[in-house]
């Protein structure tokens, strides 16, 4: 390998909160190795919810793409984003790059694997190997694990069954890594962090559990909103305290709130940390999000996931109802998951909070990284740095 001494770099594709959540503990564990220098790099797809996250974790972005429009189609969004990512990893922080790691399904995920590929930088895939079975549904994203997984030189597969889905396609086994989800490692640190809390969700820590609802996939628009913003009303005119946690997405989350009863008390998005305690404080989960099914079966919260199907299995196996986007099934489930909740051996399902350190050895192993001095890293949040959207990187690309 050339430049024996110096210590690899490695970008980590950041372009929404949860791949914030995910990626944060996996820079963390690179930065202990010593052998590998994080950058960070925010493609400006949710561009405040995920600068605003990793800086929970004490994480700045070494560079963030300035946002793109919004409304252009999706594969025309992809391809303009794998682009300009393809220029901006070229040489980020004026060095050569290592790896490129992406993590899950998005946009900014598949469209970062694609730059891998064009500068001829090797891909890691984090949380790789998840399957719904059907291509259309979660759209788009089981398509871009598939596509990530054609990129990816390293997948490192949360469960035994993503394992598998991955050696069934072909994937030769020396390149999977089972590892655990890395957001479990995020739910672990966040039980130590003490976050700020605004009125409404310290009163509501202090009060009787609440049903908590979110809701944000593409899936969703329509008639899922109607069904949902109905269950929600119903479950509050039977006595629970009801939440419902909106989204930055105004076109995922505006519709339910438009028809949510006064009852039902409406959160803005909130911070990790914060979210972390209401979600252990929760009755019951009713969500389309996939992070929530694995936090509500870690913390053996009732959980009620309004999709057809799922890419997480070991989640409905350990007790996690889905749910027609109806109202009385909503309802419905979310009374018999509460009756019946995730088994306490359903803790480990998705890994033990530790995911991270593997996924950071084997990159540092592959990259045959020497251990080496690794001075302060372009990752850490600078104190002064405002908490808003690009502002906060050191460097901003148009
Ligand atoms: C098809 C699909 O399922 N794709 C998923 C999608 O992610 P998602 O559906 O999990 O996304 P969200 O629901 O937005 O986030 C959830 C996280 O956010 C925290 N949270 C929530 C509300 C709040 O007010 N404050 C918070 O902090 C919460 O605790 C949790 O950790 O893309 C990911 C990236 O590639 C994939 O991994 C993942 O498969």
């Amino acid at each position: 390998m050339a430049r024996p001494r110096q210590p690899r770099h490695v970008a980590l594709v950041v372009g929404t909160r949860p791949e914030a959540i995910k990626l944060a503990p996996v820079c963390l564990a690179l930065r202990r190795t010593r052998r590998v220098v994080p950058i960070i790099v925010c493609t400006g797809q949710q561009a405040d919810l995920a600068p605003r996250t990793l800086a929970e974790f004490g994480l700045l972005p070494t560079l963030s793409l300035a946002p793109d429009l919004l409304h252009s189609p999706t594969f025309a969004r992809t391809s303009r984003l794998a682009g300009r990512l393809a220029t901006a990893l070229r040489r980020p922080a004026g060095k050569p790059l290592d790896l490129i790691l992406v993590q899950g399904d998005t946009l900014s995920a598949v469209a970062g694997a694609m730059a891998g590929r064009w500068l001829e930088v090797p891909v890691g895939h984090v949380e790789a190997g998840l399957r719904s079975g059907d291509p259309s549904d979660p759209w788009p994203e089981e398509q871009n694990r598939r596509a990530i997984a054609k990129l990816a030189v390293l997948h490192f597969a949360p469960t035994v069954q993503a394992w598998r889905n991955l050696v069934a396609e072909g994937i030769p086994q020396d390149r999977i890594t089972l590892t655990g989800n890395t957001g479990i490692d995020a739910v672990r640190l966040a039980r130590s962090w003490t976050p700020m809390l605004d009125t409404a969700t310290a009163g509501l820590l202090s009060g009787p559990a609440p049903v908590l609802a979110t809701a944000h996939r593409r899936n969703g628009f329509g008639r899922f909103q109607g069904a949902l913003a109905e269950a929600l009303n119903r479950l509050a005119g039977l006595g629970d305290t009801v939440v419902f946690v909106t989204h930055t997405n105004p076109r995922a989350t505006d519709p339910v709130a438009a028809r949510l009863a006064p009852a039902v008390q409406i959160l803005p998005p909130a911070g990790f940390g914060a979210f972390q305690r209401l979600l252990a404080h929760a009755a019951a989960v009713i969500t389309d999000s996939g992070g929530l099914q694995e936090e509500a079966t870690v913390l053996s919260r009732p959980a009620v996931v309004i999709r057809a199907r799922t890419e997480r299995p070991e989640a409905i196996a350990a007790g996690a109802r889905l749910a027609a986007p109806d109202p009385g099934a909503i309802v419905a489930q979310t009374h018999a998951a509460r009756t019946d909740p995730p088994r306490p051996r359903a803790r480990w399902l998705f890994g033990d909070g530790y995911a991270a350190d593997r996924v950071a050895l084997r990159i540092a192993d592959f990259l045959n990284a020497p251990r080496t001095a690794v001075g302060p890293v372009a990752t850490d949040r600078l104190t002064a740095a405002p908490l808003t959207g690009g502002a906060m990187a050191r460097q901003v690309i148009e």
